[in-house]
């Protein structure tokens, strides 16, 4: 379990952190989310001890990262993936992790097992491609089999194989009973990885709910008809109070009514219809719609500062 109390954390001006409280639970795949800037790299690195943060604190199963006495058996966590001794091979790299935290030395290999290394182990890990060098942080994570697990944008430069890759490994550590936070700027990446889901902006909690009622509450659904009689099947669906408007390419989007609603009022009026279909708006574009202010506020900031109108 973690856990943030009141986090806060400012570079100069800038507050990249902003009084974030929110727990992170055992036993499912948590996706930490927020557009690019929003602070999720900041608040992993005040997680992991390595910022100090200006108020507020964070815990780990209980304690702050400074008293976890061997913090790879508590923790374990993917940042920067080339943040390697590129000289020292995979399996040196991992041993002075292991000799440094009192690790038993056959986990090296077991690790190396299980990220599929153990045919580049002798090989230096700065010629590692990107996807390598993920593999290999990623095995340094679970070195000291921890109970908590942090990844920050694990998949990004990742080819398709190596994303599946990731993404299955996640979901089974949680399925194992781990604590897994994993964070993104991708919403269709962490709809087909996460159960929960925390969202930040401007350092900011925006949401912090299941994946399912996000998609809920979120995705706008509405029903597609495409029709060659468009004037006249806007009138009737107009008429029985549904919602409609024309799209851009010609189809007639409908809202508050199923497609089922939509084919009977076509058949009983004789009008023809080529399509009717049930459509959601993409999860991406939930996530926009609720990062926006966040985005937009800083966007505005900027233009106010442009144009000297703070200095009323
Ligand atoms: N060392 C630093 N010095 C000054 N400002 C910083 C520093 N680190 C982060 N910031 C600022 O803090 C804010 C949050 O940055 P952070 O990297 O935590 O965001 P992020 O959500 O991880 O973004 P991204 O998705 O782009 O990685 C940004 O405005 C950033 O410019």
């Amino acid at each position: 379990m973690i856990e943030l109390r009141e986090l806060t954390k400012r570079y100069g001006e800038t507050v990249a952190v902003d009084g974030l409280s929110f727990s992170v639970r055992p036993g499912r795949v948590t996706g930490f989310l927020g557009p690019n800037g929003a602070g999720k790299s900041t608040t992993l690195r005040m997680i992991l001890g390595l910022d100090r943060p200006d108020g507020g604190e964070a815990r780990i199963d209980g304690d702050a990262y400074p008293r976890l006495g061997y913090p790879l058996r508590r923790v374990g966590a993917l940042l920067e993936a080339k943040a390697v001794h590129g000289g020292r091979t995979a399996r040196n790299h991992l041993r002075w992790l292991a000799q440094t935290n009192r690790l038993p030395a056959r986990r090296v290999d077991e690790v190396l097992d299980e990220v599929g290394l153990t045919g580049a182990a002798r090989r230096r890990a700065g010629g590692f491609s990107l996807g390598m060098a993920q593999r290999l942080g990623i095995a340094a994570a679970m070195l000291g089999d921890p109970p908590v697990l942090l990844f920050d944008e694990p998949v990004n430069g990742l080819d398709p194989e190596g994303i599946v890759w990731i993404r299955e490994l996640m979901r089974r550590l949680a399925r194992e009973g781990r604590t897994v936070l994993v964070s993104s700027h991708l919403m269709s990446e962490m709809a087909l990885t996460a159960d929960h889901l925390v969202v930040i902006g401007r350092g900011r909690l925006l949401a912090d709910t299941g994946m399912t009622d996000f998609v809920a509450r979120h995705s706008r659904s509405f029903v597609r008809v495409r029709t060659p009689q468009a004037e006249a099947m806007l009138d009737v669906l107009a008429r029985q109070g549904v919602e409609v408007v024309a799209a851009t390419d010609g189809t007639l989007e409908a809202q508050n009514t199923s497609a089922a609603a939509v084919g009977d009022l076509a058949a009983r009026h004789g009008l023809t219809v080529h399509e009717v279909s049930t459509q959601s708006a993409s999860l991406e574009q939930a996530f926009m719609r609720l990062t926006a202010q966040a985005v937009e506020y800083r966007g505005a900031g900027a233009a106010v500062r442009a144009s000297g109108e703070d200095d009323r």
